[in-house]
């Protein structure tokens, strides 16, 4: 079935087709159109093409209204200010376009026309660490890319580049060697995020314990030392327990994953250890192709406008001098086999945006030595999440936030929340469901609702809100639209798109139909925010209507099953929005 496009897209393709009627030179000009206050919509283009075309942008305007053909869609076209043109669509347009995506599951998105493969690494944690919160933005913001981009029909390809691999190993390893017995337990719990708090545990002492020799004792730290190249050669024994501190590390990431609700698969958990047998010819072919120069024995790239403060030239360096492998030869091992095994049309890469030079030089490496086509590569920065004193967020003691501590919090605020809405005798169980959904789902959105690059503070109370911009009013709204549904007996939705519609209706109407263009822009543009600030405003739109249409009391069943069809295509469009960032909508809070 073919996507019926929304109206804003044939209203601008009207106003496109009556500007090339009317000056020829101006074909394939863009009107512009936006959602307007003054009328419906505001087309602003002609401002631009008669400066352009050099002549009167009024009169220009007022060609184009003259040249539109007789259609369905716009009921009133006008000349305004300096040449806008204010339109107008017509109810019966507006509703019969509603009605026929409501129809759709997909509401109307339509598949990229020509779909491509993005590899795109995010959450990628470290192992023997706890998570943080760099590692939950990385995490939520990734998986609502990966959700966009297949919504859209991209091929995407997950790659969670986790730290498993470098020098800190050897001291870990060795430690074992010494105590075999050290990260020997019980079995593990049933439930995913018990047996991964265990495991992290276990892993927290083992670091612990083994720092605390290599600290005291030189001969432990010697062979600690020596445990690395027995590592990266391979040897059985080695690498068996490396292996072992992988898993736990596995099984504490996905206790995490459980909590937050996303699906982290464990093929597409392809750490820096699976590019270990790559470096090699990595290093050969960028010196062999002058990319790299040796600088006091470290295989080095140079960039004429990366300076450090003093002036000198700060170079990515592939290799140290003593012939250890870094982060940045891991990275660009990775490139080679995302785009040349994966056939990656574009790399994405969700990483804090003090990674941002790392990325910067990585790429320009990667180009210059012709395995990566300039522009196929792209880092979605995001910032730093700070505490409530502007500094990044630390706890009292100057630690890291442990993320599962966070999350328990935010579940244990949206508990609150959720005791004082629920009805009475609702079982505790069920509070507690609805309070992970919701504490959850808090954390994500005010994750998702700042745009990436900027930092935010990361404020419990504000995120469990039931006002303002939070999941929480998002995850109200919808409940109130299902339960009109409970109460409606007989009525069904039903779109009558001869009605004539109030003022409210017509705003939440049109805001409806930009549910698609959005979600559009939103996956091209990777921009999650433009979801959330979508769906914050359709919430907003529909309290307005809720509270000047009746619904079940309108004044006549058409009216009813009318609106009841608004409210329906609202739940569903805040369901698919918010599914879209890995937010669940509760039936009732
Ligand atoms: N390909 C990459 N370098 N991805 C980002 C890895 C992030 C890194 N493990 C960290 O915790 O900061």
């Amino acid at each position: 079935m073919a996507t019926v496009p929304s109206l804003a897209v044939t209203v601008r393709q009207r106003v496109s087709d009556a500007l090339s009627a009317a000056v020829p030179e101006a074909a394939s000009a863009d009107p512009l159109l936006r959602r307007s206050d003054r009328a419906d919509f505001q087309a602003n283009g002609m401002l631009a093409l008669a400066k352009r075309l050099g002549g009167n942008p009024r009169e220009l305007a007022a060609r184009v209204t003259e040249a539109l053909p007789d259609n369905d869609e716009i009921a009133g076209i006008e000349v305004s200010g300096p040449g806008f043109l204010n339109i107008t669509v017509a109810d019966k347009a507006l509703v019969g376009n509603l009605a026929a995506r409501w129809q759709d599951p997909r509401l109307g998105v339509p598949y990229a026309e020509n779909p491509g493969t993005t590899v795109i690494d995010y959450s990628q944690p470290n192992v023997a660490k706890e998570m943080h919160v760099g590692h939950l933005r990385s995490t939520v913001i990734g998986d609502a890319v990966v959700n966009l981009l297949e919504h859209r029909g991209e091929k995407v390809i997950r790659r969670h580049h986790i730290g498993d691999w470098g020098t800190n190993f050897g001291m870990l390893i060795q430690y074992l060697i010494e105590h075999p017995t050290e990260l020997d337990h019980e079995s593990d719990s049933a439930d995913a995020k018990d047996a991964g708090e265990a495991a992290m545990a276990r892993l927290n002492r083992l670091y612990r314990s083994s720092r605390a020799v290599f600290d005291s004792d030189e001969g432990f730290k010697a062979r600690a030392r020596d445990r690395v190249p027995a590592l990266q050669s391979g040897d059985p024994e080695t690498l068996a327990l490396w292996h072992k501190i992988v898993d736990e590390s596995k099984t504490y990431f996905q206790g995490v994953y459980e909590e937050l609700d996303v699906e982290i698969r464990d093929a597409d958990i392809v750490g820096e250890s699976a590019y270990n047998d790559d470096l090699q010819q990595v290093v050969k072919d960028l010196e062999e192709s002058g990319v790299a120069v040796r600088s006091e024995g470290a295989l080095c790239v140079f960039f004429e406008d990366i300076k450090g403060p003093d002036g000198t030239p700060t170079p990515l360096i592939v290799q140290k001098s003593n012939g250890g492998f870094g982060y940045a030869a891991t990275d660009l091992a990775a490139i080679r086999n995302r785009i040349g095994e994966l056939k990656a049309d574009t790399l994405l890469y969700v990483v804090d945006a003090r990674q941002a030079l790392h990325f910067r030089m990585v790429f320009e490496t990667a180009q210059r030595a012709g395995w990566l086509p300039e522009g196929a590569a792209r880092q979605l920065a995001f910032g730093t999440v700070l505490g409530k004193d502007g500094k990044p967020f630390k706890t009292r003691e100057g630690e890291t936030v442990r993320l599962v501590d966070l999350l328990d919090e935010a579940v244990e605020r949206a508990a609150a929340v959720v005791r004082e809405k629920a009805d009475e005798g609702v079982p505790e169980e069920e509070i507690q469901r609805r309070a992970q959904q919701v504490g959850i789902g808090a954390v994500k959105y005010a994750d998702l609702s700042n745009s990436m690059t900027r930092d935010y503070v990361f404020d419990l109370d504000r995120m469990v809100s039931l006002q303002g911009d939070t999941s929480v009013y998002l995850q109200y709204a919808y409940a109130r639209v299902r339960s009109i549904f409970r109460r409606a007996g007989e009525l069904k939705p039903v779109p009558h798109p001869g009605l004539e519609l109030a003022a409210a209706e017509r705003a939440l109407a049109l805001h409806l139909d930009g549910f698609a263009d959005t979600l559009v822009a939103a996956a091209d543009e990777y921009a999650p925010h433009k979801v959330t600030a979508y769906l914050y405003e359709l919430a907003t739109l529909y309290s307005r209507f809720f509270e000047n249409c009746p619904v079940l009391k309108a004044d006549t069943t058409e009216q009813a099953e009318n609106r009841l069809f608004l409210c329906d295509l609202t739940a569903k469009v805040l369901h698919q929005g918010l599914a879209l960032l890995g937010i669940r909508t509760p039936e009732r809070l």
